[in-house]
Formats: structure tokens, sequence, C-alpha cells
């Protein structure tokens, strides 16, 4: 029986993947070749045409639905010319409507259609809001005792949904639940799908097939004519590919674990760990645009994806928009997400260990409240108020500010009430309480009294200098004196620290930590009250005189609807990607925009760049509070072929004993080359970089010690930019064809968590792998630097 045959085949390309000897991916290759040949298939081509037919089909329907959408506009512009106020309201919802539809219909999209799968009929004959069958297990009966079946639905996946014009399914969005058995359906677990097939296309040309047989023992028929499968699994063809410079997504081929991810109820907290290349940075963005199609309005208040690097954001930002989501996604790096501070800098490790660290907040509180003496700060008030000279002498200041600094109060938001008690200091010295006996005119007096000297120009200047409004700028840049520094760090930073952070804030710049250090400033020293802006005149309320007799009216319903999407900080989901790698200060940075949110937070401990993960761990629960928390495990790296991840799995060992490495798929045969430095480190480098950019046809990634990131560059200038140089910390999340680590013992010494940040360096490779050692590395005979050895 043909189904029977290709039995092995298909648990060959068993997409799932979960077995223990990884499959040789041949299109890898160790020495340049040419192009592989390509089979001649009449089946295969047949199956390829009838792909072609449906995507077809698909695209007069989209052409449709484009030409219902414009003419919407058209009518929509026409309703404008009517000119009543429903009439107009109406007018703007139906251009909002045609325009999104009309946007979404005409990106030409990279395999907008890209999946199908074949089913059995279900238990029940119950059909979903796309038109599908609910039912996951088939109905008893569904295969006959002689082991053959029909097929009863077959269902085609895309990227976003399609219905004819009956309102029958053409096109399923992936999203949707009636794409979930694309998905999550294995051999061990089929449901009701007996074929799962993955369309490969170009704009509208479909170019391949490829297929798995979930029930391999079944000989199922679709029309009257036996089911054919093609292909030698999808999977390892993505996984071949060569890589650019942006990632691709992996819609075609999410796994079963990944899915579970993606699909999970946002509830509460989604925890999900695995290894270097497991696809933890592909499954938090593919989340992400499946928390929206699954409840837009919910996510209409933002999600917000926090990601390690700004080349990281780079290298993902086309992710969202090729599945159809933009606009209420934010992909920001750690460092920018602060509004106009943007971080250019990095930390030497023991710097960016005392930032970091929770002790820095009650650094930053003494710090917000000592900048307000400044040098200088005046040290007396004079004022004139009734005729007569009042002063107030620095003694008096002093117990005023302690005074007013008892209360808790972000420093900001005290100033009224340091105005206030200056006034009262002031009042007392007038004698002006003796004056009257009856309170009504004691107190008109001095209400008199404190509008003469409020009004007074000497007043405004002093309370200027003596109470000025703080700005986080202003408060970390006083922070660069290392005594002011000092006095406020006393018993929580030792001297070598202060000196250290003292002198890195006195660099033209931020770096990533001083990122969070300015925004718990921002909450410990609090937003002034902003003056509310007047509104502007509304035409019906000059006529008839509302604007006069409603001076102070309160803000409308859209206006504040307005004004708080302006100030949003926070938002309505919250993904943390590289979670392993947040600071305890990053930790509250990042808690106080997802305050009221849910979260997936995803990350890997081996691969920390923090030294201390219990410190950042406590700090993490208290952003994410007392919320329900789910865990997930990713088992299978995606990325690194077995010889590489062999390789890698030494210094996990020694990074981290004991910690299990997730399970290759592919192996590709070619192992990792050992270099030394020949002449020069620069030249050796060079060659090597040269050397792998004629075996792969991606990307080449050079990763050195961060203090060489310049020199790396330089090294490599006119190689052309598929090779890039990156230091140890920016590698983090990235990937390439092929990788040059230079000098693990370098990477292994630069900070606390320098092992973990090896094993980073080490798992970036899709194809091959060269590691340069110098000297410090005393490698052996073979090149093998003493770090690698077995
Ligand atoms: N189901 C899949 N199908 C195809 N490719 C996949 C799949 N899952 C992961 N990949 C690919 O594997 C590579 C690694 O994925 P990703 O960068 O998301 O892993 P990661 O867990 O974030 O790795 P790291 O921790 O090293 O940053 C990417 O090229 C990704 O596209």
């Amino acid at each position: 029986m043909a189904a029977q045959a290709q039995q092995d085949s298909a648990v060959d390309s068993d997409r799932d993947a979960v077995r223990d000897a990884p499959v040789r991916d041949d299109s890898v290759r160790d020495e340049p070749v040419s192009d592989a040949p390509v089979r001649d298939d009449s089946v295969r081509d047949r199956e390829i045409s009838r792909e072609q037919a449906h995507l077809d089909r698909v695209y007069r329907r989209l052409e449709e639905k484009i030409h219902e959408a414009e003419f919407l506009m058209d009518d929509a512009a026409r309703r404008g010319q009517v000119g009543t106020p429903g009439a107009l309201a109406e007018r703007d919802a139906q251009v909002f409507r045609a325009g999104v539809h009309l946007n979404r219909l005409n990106s030409e999209f990279e395999d907008f259609l890209f999946g199908r799968i074949d089913l059995l009929r279900g238990k029940d004959g119950k059909r979903g809001p796309d038109g599908a069958y609910t039912a996951v297990e088939p109905a008893e009966g569904a295969v006959r005792p002689d082991s053959t079946a029909d097929i009863a639905e077959t269902l085609h996946i895309g990227r976003i949904g399609v219905l004819d014009a009956e309102y029958a399914p053409l096109v399923i969005d992936w999203r949707a639940p009636a794409a979930a058995p694309f998905y999550r359906s294995t051999p061990v677990d089929p449901g009701r799908v007996v074929r799962r097939r993955v369309i490969r296309s170009k704009g509208r040309r479909v170019l391949g097939v490829e297929d798995d047989l979930m029930r391999p023992e079944i000989t199922a028929y679709l029309d009257g004519e036996e089911l054919p499968v093609i292909g030698d699994g999808a999977l390892m063809a993505a996984l071949g590919q060569a890589r650019t410079h942006s990632m691709r997504d992996i819609v075609a081929s999410i796994q079963a674990e990944q899915d579970l991810v993606i699909r999970a109820p946002a509830a509460s907290v989604a925890q999900v760990e695995g290894g270097p290349g497991t696809g933890k940075t592909a499954v938090a963005l593919h989340r992400a645009a499946y928390l929206l199609y699954q409840d837009r309005r919910r996510y209409s208040g933002g999600i917000l994806i926090v990601s390690p690097t700004p080349l990281l954001v780079a290298y993902t930002e086309g992710v969202l928009p090729s599945l159809g989501e933009e606009g209420q996604v934010a992909i920001r790096a750690i460092g920018s997400l602060v509004d106009e501070a943007e971080a250019t800098l990095y930390d030497t490790p023991s710097t960016a260990r005392a930032k970091g660290s929770a002790r820095m907040l009650k650094v930053l509180r003494r710090a917000a409240r000592g900048a307000l003496e400044h040098p200088g700060a005046p040290a007396r008030l004079r004022v004139v108020a009734f005729g007569r000279r009042l002063e107030l002498e620095a003694e008096e200041l002093a117990e005023i500010r302690r005074n007013v600094l008892t209360g808790t109060a972000p420093v900001n938001l005290l100033r009224p009430r340091a105005r206030k008690l200056l006034l009262d200091a002031l009042w007392a010295k007038s004698g002006g309480a003796t004056r009257h006996t009856d309170p009504e005119l004691a107190a008109e007096l001095r209400s008199s009294f404190d509008e003469d000297v409020t009004s007074e120009d000497p007043f405004v200047a002093f309370l200027d200098a003596w109470w000025p409004e703080l700005t986080p700028r202003s408060v970390l840049a006083a922070m660069a004196d290392e005594k002011r520094l000092g006095r406020w760090s006393r018993r929580v930073l030792n001297p070598g620290e202060v000196r250290r952070v003292a002198r890195s804030l006195r660099r033209d710049g931020y770096s990533v930590h001083d990122i969070a250090l300015l925004d718990e400033l921002h909450a410990v020293l609090g937003a002034p009250a902003r003056p509310r802006k007047r509104r502007e005149l509304d035409p019906l309320d000059q006529l008839t005189g509302l604007e006069e007799l409603m001076p102070q009216r309160e803000e409308t319903r859209r206006e504040r609807a307005e004004r708080l999407a302006q100030e949003r900080v926070e938002y309505a989901h919250v993904i943390v990607d590289e979670a392993q790698d947040l600071t305890p200060m990053q930790w509250r940075m990042v808690g106080r925009r997802g305050r009221h949110a849910t979260w997936t937070v995803v990350g890997d401990p081996a691969q920390s760049s923090w030294s201390d993960p219990d410190e950042a761990a406590a700090a993490r629960d208290e952003a994410l509070g007392s919320r329900p928390r789910r865990r997930f495990e990713l088992t299978v790296n995606y990325r690194n072929p077995a010889e590489i991840a062999d390789l890698a799995a030494r210094v996990l060992a020694l990074a981290m004993p004991g910690a299990a490495a997730p399970r290759a798929v592919r192996s590709t045969g070619v192992e990792p080359r050992f270099a030394v430095v020949r002449d020069t480190l620069a030249a050796t480098v060079r060659e090597e970089a040269a050397r792998l950019l004629e075996r792969v046809d991606g990307t080449v990634g050079v990763v050195v010690a961060m203090d060489r990131r310049e020199e790396a560059r330089r090294w490599l200038a006119g190689l052309g930019d598929r090779v890039v140089a990156l230091g140890s910390l920016e590698a983090k999340g990235l990937e390439y064809d092929a990788t040059v680590v230079v000098s693990p013992a370098e990477i292994a010494d630069e900070s606390p968590a320098g092992l973990r940040v090896l094993y980073v360096a080490l798992t970036r490779a899709t194809q091959q792998l060269t590691v340069v050692s110098g000297e410090r590395d005393e490698p052996d005979a073979a090149g093998v630097p003493d770090l690698l050895r077995d």
C-alpha cells in the first residue's frame, strides 16, 4: 500500500523532531559546492498545481474583497458630503474600517498561504465561527476496519483568514482554533489529522509542498483518490535556509511544544524556559500576534516586548508585520524604555553590577533628596512684606527642609509643602498673627500676606533655587560628584563602587544601566503637576457664552482618553525576552510598565550575564506580584547543528554543572574548526571570517570580548556587509550562518558571569563555527583552547 510504503519517510520527517539522533542536513557544506540537483516528480508537480489552483481562488477572492473595501471608502467619502454630525461619525468609522481592511489585503505577503491539513470526519458535526468543524477527535467509524478512511475536511492555513462569498473558509487564520491541529498534531497524538502539508510560495506562485503523514497506518482517500505524501520535511528545509540580517517568522513550522506557549491563556504569567535556539524569541513574537488576534479589544492597551539590545530589536522587527500585526506592539530595547534617553554606552562589569543592584534604590532615594542641596543653593531668604524686612537664616531653612522631607511623597510633589512652611515661618516672624483676634480678619490678613510675599520676585527666585524642580537627569548628574555620591551611598556601596559609578556618570551619554536609574528617579521624584492646557474655544460654546460661564470646565471624556494615551507608560501585556539578563533595577523599571498587565517571560538561566541571579529573581517576583504562573519548557535546539551544540555543552557543564543542554535536531557533519593566532590576531580573524564567507550564503558574525569591539570592526573592514563584528554581550539573541568566536578565555574572564556569556557566543551559528585562540587560551596541539577541551 502506498501509504504504508511511505511510513518510513513520514517518520523520518516527523515534524516534532523529538528524537535522539539529529537529522543530517545535507544543505550545509564544508567546501563550496554548486546547487543541489532538482528531482523531477510528476506527483509533486500535480500536487503543486492543485495548491496553485487553490491559491488562485484565494487571490480572486481577495481582489473581490479589495474592491468591496474600496467601494466602502468611496461610499464613506460621499456620506461625508451630507455633513450632519451622525453622517460624519459614520463616515469616520467606515473609512477607518475600510482602510484597515485594504491595508491588510494589499500587503502581498510572501507565502500568504502556507499550510494545509486533511482531516477525518469529527465526533460531531459542529462548525466554529471560521466555518471549520470543531471536533478534535475523529468520529467512531471514521477509519474503516480495513484501515482505509475518507478525508472529510481540508483546511488551508494562512496569515489571515479568508472566507468565500458563501462564508466557507478558503483560508483559516493561523491563530484561529481550527488551525491549532496544524501545529499540535503528531503521529503519537494525531487527532483528526491524516496529512499535514507545508506549502511554500512566493507572491502568487506556489513553489513547493512538503508533507508529514500523521496516520501512516491508514490509507486515506480524498475524492476517491489515494492521498499522496510529498517531501522530505518542511522543518528541516526551514532550518537549513541561509540567515539574513532579519529574523523570519516560523508560522509555517511552529512545533507542538512551542504552540502550547503561543496559545497559552493570557490570564496570568506564562514563564518559558529553554536553552539557546529553542525558539524563545520566535515564540514570544508569535504569541504577541496570537494575543491580539484572540482579544484585540483587551490588548488595545498595547503589548510591550522588552528586548535586551537594539541589535536584537532590529533583527526581530519584521516578524510581526509579516504575521499581519503592526501598531499595537512596541518592541523596545531595555536601554530605550525611557523616552528621550537612549543608552549608547556600556559599563564595566563591576560598575554594571553596582548600578543594577537593588541596593541602588536607597542611594537614589537619598540622592533625590540630597540633590536639593546643590552648590548654588541660597543660604538665606530675605523678603519685604507689609513694609518690613523679613529673613530666614541657614539654620531655620535647614530645619524647614528637614520638616518637609519627613513626608514620604515624591520630592517634586513636596515643593508646595516647602512653600507653605516657608510662608508659615515668615508669617511667624512678621508678627502678623497677633494683630487680630477675630479669626476671619486674621485669615484675611494672612492670605494677603501670602499674596504679598509670593508675588515678590526674590521669593520666587529663592524657591526655584532652594527647592528646584528636579529632573531624573539632574539628579543622575549630581551623582557624578564622587563626594556627594559617597555621602548618599554610605553603608550601601563601598568606596571602589562609589568611585567607579561616579566616574561612569561623568561620561557623555547613558549606559543601559543608567536608563533603569533614570526611570527609578522619575518615580522617586514624581512628575510635577502640569498646568492644564486651556481648552481650545469651541464655536458652540462661544455662541451660547458657555465658555464664560464655565471657565474651568472639567476635561471631557475624549480629552481625558487622549491625554492618557499620550502619557501611557503601562501596557496590557508585557513580554520579556532574555529575561535572565534583567537586573533588579531593570525588573523594577519593566514592572512599572505592567502593573495591571498579563505577562510572558522567556529566558534561559544558563545564558545569564548577570552575576547575582538570586537577587534578580527576587526583583522579578516582586514585578510579577502574586499573579499565578504557568511554566513551560522548550527542549529542542533548532538553531545549532549537533556538532556546534556538543561543543557548547562543554562550556555549559563548566558554567552550570548539571544543567541539561537542549537537544539539537540537525547534524551537518561539519565539526567546529579551531584556529590559533598565526601572524597577528587581526590577520587571523580576518582570514577565518573570509574563509567562512566563502562557505555560507548568508551572514557571518565575529564575536569578541567587549573591549575589542572597535578594533574587531577595523579587522573586518572591506569584507562586505554579510559579516559583522560584535561584542560578546551584543551577540545575545542573534544568529548567523557562521560565527568566529575570538579567544574564549578573554570572553570568559570579562566578568563573573563570563562562562555563561561564552556559552551564548558559542551558540549563535546555524551552520559553521570557528574558534580562534590566542596564547591566553592555552590551545593544545589541535588548537582546541583549554576551556573547550573535553
Ligand atoms: N518551529 C520552528 N520552525 C522553524 N524554525 C524555527 C522554529 N523554532 C525556532 N526556529 C528557528 O530557530 C532559531 C532560534 O530561534 P530563537 O532565536 O527564537 O531561539 P531562542 O530560544 O530565542 O535562542 P537564544 O536563547 O539563543 O536567543 C531561529 O532561526 C528560529 O527561526
